[in-house]
Formats: C-alpha cells, sequence, structure tokens
C-alpha cells in the first residue's frame, strides 16, 4: 500500500483564533529538524515500556489478520510522543497516514474529506481530538462503528438519509485532556494510551541519541544534566539540546560537556528543576498574589496574560506531577516544595484551614 503523510490544518499554538485570525490558515511548514529527531519505527521509540509492548501486540494482530488496526486514543501533556507514536504505527503497517486536529474541524463537511478519501487500512490521526465539535463527534460515530457515514439530503418532508460506506480505516485520537471527551466518544476508542512523563534515564538516552542525529557529541554527564531539567518531556528535551548545541558551537569548540551545558541552561533561565520563566511565574503569581491559594485556573491565567489552555495544558501537568501545586476542590494550591523552590517563607496555617492537610480533605 502507499505510504503518504499528509498534513493538514494543524495548528500552530492551542490558542483559540483571534479576530482577524483564519482558524483554516495553513498549518506552519513542520520543523525540519524535530522531524529529523522523531523515531520512526517502534524499536526506536524510548521508554513508554508499557504502551510499546501494547501496541506491539496490537500491530501484530492487524497484520496476520490483514485488517485496520483498532481506534486508538493517546492522551498525555503535550510533547510525550503522540504524534510520534501515531507515524511509528503509520510506518510499521506502512499505510497512508492523513493528519488533521479537532481545532480545525469546524463542520461535517470539514470532516467528510477525510472520511470518504480514507484509503483501506489507513490512519486518520486526529489531534486535540476534545476541540471537536459535538455535531462532528457525533457525525463520527458511525464512522468507527460501522465504517459508514449518514448523509441527510433535502430538508423538511423531503429530507431522507443515506448511508454511503467508507473503507475501513483507523481514526487514532489525540488529546491533552481526555476529561472534555464525551464518553460516547471515548468509548469508540478500543485502546486507551495515557503517555506519562519520562524519567531522566530515558530522556538522557533520547538526549544522547538525538545528539548524534544532530553530529553533536555530548558527555554523558551532559546529557543526564540536559535530561533532569527537562520537565520529563521529550520535545523539551530535544530544545534543549538544540540550543546547548547551538551555544557549544558559539562559545566552545562544540563539543557539550557539563559545564557547557550549565552555563547553557543558566542563560535561558532554566533552574535546577528545569522550570523556565514560565513556571517561575505561575508559582510566584500563585503564592504572592493568590496567597498560596486556593484558586481557578481561570484567575491565574488572567492575572498571568497567558491563556487557561496555556496554564492547564503546558504549565500545570509538570508541576502537579512534582508536587509544586495540588488540585483542591476548591483551587490550586501551592505547596512547601514551591515556597522552597521560590526560596520564600511558607506562612502558618491553621491545620483546621490547611487545604493540604489529608484529614482535612476528606471532607472537602
Ligand atoms: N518515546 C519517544 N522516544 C524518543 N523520542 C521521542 C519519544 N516521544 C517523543 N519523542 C520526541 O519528542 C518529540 C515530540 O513528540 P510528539 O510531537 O510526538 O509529542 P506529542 O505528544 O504529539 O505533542 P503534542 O500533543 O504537542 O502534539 C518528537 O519529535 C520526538 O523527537
Amino acid at each position: 500500500m502507499a505510504r503518504e503523510v499528509k498534513i493538514k490544518g494543524k495548528p500552530d499554538d492551542d490558542r483559540e483564533p483571534g479576530a482577524g485570525e483564519d482558524r483554516h490558515a495553513p498549518p506552519p511548514p513542520p520543523d525540519a529538524v524535530e522531524e529529523k529527531l522523531r523515531p520512526q519505527r517502534l524499536s526506536e521509540i524510548i521508554g513508554q515500556r508499557a504502551v510499546a509492548e501494547r501496541l506491539s501486540i496490537a500491530l501484530a494482530a492487524a497484520k496476520k489478520r490483514n485488517e485496520p488496526l483498532p481506534h486508538i486514543l493517546f492522551d498525555g501533556p503535550p510533547g510525550l510522543g503522540k504524534t510520534t507514536f501515531a507515524g511509528v504505527l503509520h510506518n510499521e503497517l506502512g499505510v497512508e497516514l492523513n493528519l488533521t486536529s479537532g481545532a480545525s474541524l469546524d463542520k461535517k463537511m470539514d470532516v467528510m474529506p477525510y472520511l470518504t478519501n480514507a484509503a483501506e487500512g489507513s490512519i486518520l490521526f486526529i489531534d486535540e481530538i476534545h476541540r471537536l465539535p459535538r455535531a462532528v463527534e457525533e457525525f463520527i460515530y458511525p464512522v468507527m462503528e460501522d465504517f459508514r457515514v449518514d448523509v441527510v439530503l433535502g430538508e423538511g418532508m423531503a429530507a431522507r438519509t443515506i448511508n454511503l460506506p467508507l473503507k475501513k480505516f483507523t481514526i487514532i485520537g489525540a488529546t491533552t485532556r481526555s476529561g472534555m471527551l464525551s464518553a460516547p466518544l471515548r468509548e469508540r476508542f478500543h485502546m486507551h494510551e495515557h503517555l506519562e512523563f519520562y524519567d531522566p534515564e530515558d530522556l538522557a538516552r533520547i538526549i544522547t541519541i538525538n545528539a548524534a542525529k544532530l553530529r553533536a557529541t555530548i558527555s554523558d554527564e551532559a546529557a543526564w544534566e540536559l535530561a533532569g531539567r527537562s520537565r520529563g518531556t521529550p520535545r523539551i528535551a530535544n530544545s534543549r539540546l538544540r540550543w546547548v548545541r547551538d551555544y557549544a558551537i558559539a562559545r566552545a569548540d562544540g563539543a557539550i560537556d557539563l559545564s557547557i551545558s550549565r552555563d547553557a541552561l543558566a542563560m535561558q533561565e532554566i533552574d535546577s528543576e528545569g522550570m523556565d520563566k514560565q513556571d517561575r511565574r505561575y508559582l510566584d503569581t500563585l503564592i504572592r498574589v493568590f496567597k498560596g491559594g486556593p484558586t481557578g485556573a481561570e484567575a491565574l491565567a488572567a492575572t498571568m496574560t497567558l491563556s487557561v489552555d496555556t496554564i492547564r495544558d503546558e504549565v500545570e501537568p509538570y508541576l502537579l506531577r512534582r508536587e509544586f501545586v495540588v488540585r483542591t476542590p476548591r483551587g490550586r494550591v501551592a505547596t512547601a516544595a514551591a515556597y522552597r523552590h521560590l526560596g520564600l517563607a511558607q506562612p502558618e496555617v491553621d491545620p483546621e484551614d490547611d487545604l493540604l492537610n489529608p484529614q482535612r480533605r476528606l471532607f472537602l
């Protein structure tokens, strides 16, 4: 079968389009270096072992039965490999891959060409699938179940529904917010794969492999240093590596050692935990403006003049995972670790009012 990748409608960020912006504007050209670093085969995937193993079973079964892969839903914070996994599955099967995004599928007619043109066994990757409008979501239910679309022709009394059969293909959905997916849509995916943050060991391997792809030499200590400061995220590890490589070329002989990486990261104001200015600003706003919380994401976003999506998808997941912040029913609360990290004294809290007190949280 032909192997083809068509990229369409992938927005460059998660903002809602503002006045004068076109949500159907062509996507930016893919970053050629980022594409070069992307694993192509399942054997090149680092970490996420359990996910990779389940996918290898699904691949082997699909090949033996000569049937398409089951529909798969990937969820997890940005940059952990959802698109990479979709690309790997397409390469392993040698089938066509079409890419689109929930944000660019406004109407049923936007999604129709993807469905009717889908080749037998091909993959349709829908990024940010939680952004599909409800009407479009409902339109694809019969596609996912029976490979047909129901098209209504005419209006009023003369209206009639015709069933249009489609080729059997696979929908791979990716989302940073699985909680926003409706239950019927979620249930139509036969495999649900949650991608977790990577541990430093896996990130150090990714960095060493990618340094070689970029023809850069990096010491083991430097790879570990970058790994520990990449927020558990391969995409961030790649961008840290690219910056440190440039720094090493500009300021030294191009070889990346521990001291070069520390100097380069310090210049970008990336601290020992891998947090950047935006992360620290979030904690600082929560602690200074909102007295440590509880407060909502909307209030934080408005104060920081960022979109709520950026706060929820990009800033908070890692801070929550590292327990610098906890979410309580009344909002976000900074933990002692956050105060310590910013070098601030934590005010005394009455145990009765302490939202982080496990006894008290039981009653909230
Ligand atoms: N398991 C992995 N092994 C090696 N490299 C990886 C892995 N996962 C991701 N990467 C690297 O991280 C980069 C970003 O991954 P990817 O674009 O797949 O993330 P994503 O989860 O789809 O993000 P988004 O939701 O923002 O689109 C890839 O280009 C690749 O270089």
